[in-house]
């Protein structure tokens, strides 16, 4: 390509909440993972990719800054030595549980490609999406969701195309999140202790789900999976029970300090109501949908 000009592409990808999961190890990237059931969100983030004229090396900017973003920095390695500029815009708040490194990670694949006209297919942009989250300790299960949209089971690790999903049909619920503050994925993945704890509980979660697999029993499963796993603090546990004392259903989202609850066209407003004593409530939807250029 000659420098007299900029080549650009954009992608959008959704957002993801994990409800419950089991770690998955294994020594090869496309085959670590995990397994376990989340919902793929109406709102996502939007990564544009540029190269050619003033582009001397590899940036990457998260709304507008400077960022170290080093999972969407794998995935630019993996597809090209060349300097590109790669910016993200978020509509969804980041480290938080709602998969947003992932969403990075496929919105850069995808628009790469693009860009480069690799003319790769989705199965060899979500293997290379998901080795970087798996390389980065920034996500074991996202991609595989995001990559298919609804309310996702992982039945078996890995990436898209290797491990393999399945959906409980759930219709374009409204989903209703309070943010508590961030929580690093990466740390809470390198800690022995509560990985180990995260694999008792998603283990048993998912024999839960299986047996009755609705929206109603996912969210039972990932409620006792946040209390058993020990990762919901006292504040996340009063906003559950705070919803269940009115007739509904909550949960963590992992890994995030954030609260999830699914309505329906009856409940949404007294759900609404009740969350937004615990902070600023954002409303999405699931998200049959998937990838997508834009
Ligand atoms: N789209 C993006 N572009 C660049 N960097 C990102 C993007 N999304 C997340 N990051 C960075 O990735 C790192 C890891 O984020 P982390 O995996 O903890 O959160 P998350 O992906 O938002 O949520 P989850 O807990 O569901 O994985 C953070 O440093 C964050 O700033
Ligand atoms: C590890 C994880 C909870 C981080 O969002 C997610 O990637 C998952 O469910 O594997």
């Amino acid at each position: 390509m000659n420098s007299h000009y900029a080549l650009s592409a954009r992608a959008f990808a959704p957002a993801h909440i994990t409800g419950f999961f089991e770690v998955h190890d294994h020594a090869d990237p496309m085959k670590k993972g995990s397994t376990g059931c989340g919902i793929v969100l109406s709102a996502g983030i939007e990564t544009t990719v540029t190269m050619g004229e003033g582009i001397e090396e590899t940036v990457i900017l998260l709304n507008g800054k400077e960022v170290e973003g080093i999972t969407s920095r794998t995935v630019v390695e993996m597809l090209t030595d060349r300097p590109v500029r790669v910016e993200s815009t978020t509509q969804v708040p980041v480290e938080c549980g709602l998969g947003a490194s992932g969403a990075g990670s496929l919105g850069t694949a995808y628009a790469l490609n693009r860009v480069l006209s690799l003319n790769l297919t989705t199965n060899k942009l979500n293997g290379i999406a998901h080795v970087a989250e798996v390389r980065n300790s920034s996500g074991l299960g996202d991609v595989a969701a995001q990559s298919l949209g609804g309310a996702v089971i992982r039945t078996s690790p890995g990436a898209p195309g290797v491990g393999s999903c399945d959906r409980i049909p759930s219709g374009e619920s409204d989903v209703y999140c309070v943010v508590l503050g961030k929580l690093s994925t990466g740390m809470v993945l390198g800690s022995r202790e509560a990985v180990r704890n995260i694999n008792d509980a998603g283990k048993e979660a998912m024999k839960r789900l299986m047996v009755r697999p609705c929206m109603e029993n996912f969210m039972r499963c990932a409620r006792d999976f946040s209390i058993g796993a020990n990762l919901a603090t006292d504040e996340i546990t009063d906003i559950i029970e705070a919803v269940e004392a009115i007739g509904g259903m909550a949960s963590q989202a992992m890994l995030g300090n954030t609260v999830f609850a699914v309505g329906t066209e009856s409940t949404g407003a007294e759900l609404k109501e009740v969350l937004s004593g615990f902070g600023q409530v954002l409303h999405y939807r699931i998200n049959p949908g998937s990838i997508r250029m834009i």
